[in-house]
């Protein structure tokens, strides 16, 4: 059984964060475990706005010790939200040696506009591209580690990979996803020597908060099972096509994506 681990945030309505990544890891067959940055949770009396509550340094590292020590065959990272827990994330990925790590660049959440934390993409491009196997940034969060923008075109798509490429990251996936305008949904793979368009057939919904993680996560656990970078990517592209296709309504304010829904076609 090969052991996955994720470092990120609690989606309390269960359908991106550490939620999608659990999920996710077991459609995989792969073993997950968890090491939580902060709670998120959502206000049904106020538009079901978030809530952002970052855990304790301390109770971050307890965590990465408990998770590491179990020998961890890939891992992702997703909304870390603080430099503080970046810096603890990152120095524990280098000090156990993972070699198969997927970043998520969480910036924002699916109809939040707020960054986060402005500070926290410094942070994420100084400490954690260097580490990336592969990183995923949707086209918000392509611009703010590459410093190019507004990303608006393929071209724009190709010109961001490459200097996120050049900051460190071994593979780069720039999500074009439903913000690019085009009648697939694409997304543009760099590994420093070819670019590679990935096309999927687009869904019209609104129903896919966590479409995100379960890409990143999905990638993760294919690693794990033992995919080169290249096929991890392209089956994890069908997984999370799948999982947006039956998106489903959790209630008036969020749709999640269905995370069984590529084993149950
Ligand atoms: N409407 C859609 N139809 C099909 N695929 C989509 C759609 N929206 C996003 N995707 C794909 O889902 C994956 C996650 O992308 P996206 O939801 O844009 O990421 P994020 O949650 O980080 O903004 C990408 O592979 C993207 O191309
Ligand atoms: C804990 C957490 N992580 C990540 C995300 C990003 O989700 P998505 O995969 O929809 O981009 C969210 C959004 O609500 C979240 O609450």
């Amino acid at each position: 059984m090969k052991k996955t681990l994720t470092i990120a945030g609690s989606d309390t309505s269960g359908g991106a964060g550490i939620q999608a990544d659990l999920k996710t890891f077991q459609e995989h067959g792969t073993y997950g475990m968890t090491a939580l940055t902060t709670i998120v949770t959502m206000d049904p009396e106020n538009g079901w706005s978030h809530g952002v509550f970052p855990l304790a340094i301390d109770a971050l590292e307890a965590q990465l010790k408990t998770a590491m020590s179990t020998g961890i065959d890939a891992l992702k990272t997703g909304m870390l939200a603080t430099p503080e827990i970046i810096q603890t994330a990152a120095a524990s990925i280098k000090a156990n040696s993972v070699e198969k790590v997927v970043i998520d660049p969480v910036m924002v959440c699916k109809g939040e506009d707020e960054v986060l934390n402005p500070e926290a993409a410094e942070a994420t491009r100084d400490l954690l591209l260097p580490l990336a196997t592969v990183v995923t940034p949707n086209l918000f969060e392509a611009s703010q580690l590459s410093g190019v923008g507004p990303i608006r075109t393929i071209d724009d798509m190709r010109e961001a990979a490459k200097k996120i490429h050049e900051l460190g990251a071994k593979n780069v996936v720039v999500k074009g996803g439903k913000q690019l305008e085009h009648d697939k949904a694409v997304d543009l793979f760099y590994d420093g020597n070819e670019f590679i368009l990935l096309e999927d057939e687009k869904h019209n919904t609104t129903y896919n908060h966590g479409a995100g993680c379960t890409f990143a996560a999905a990638i993760t656990a294919n690693l794990a099972n033992g995919q080169d970078v290249k096929t991890a990517v392209n089956h994890a592209k069908e997984f999370v096509n799948a999982a947006i296709k039956h998106g489903w309504k959790l209630n008036e304010y969020v749709g999640p994506v269905m995370h069984g829904a590529y084993n149950q076609k």
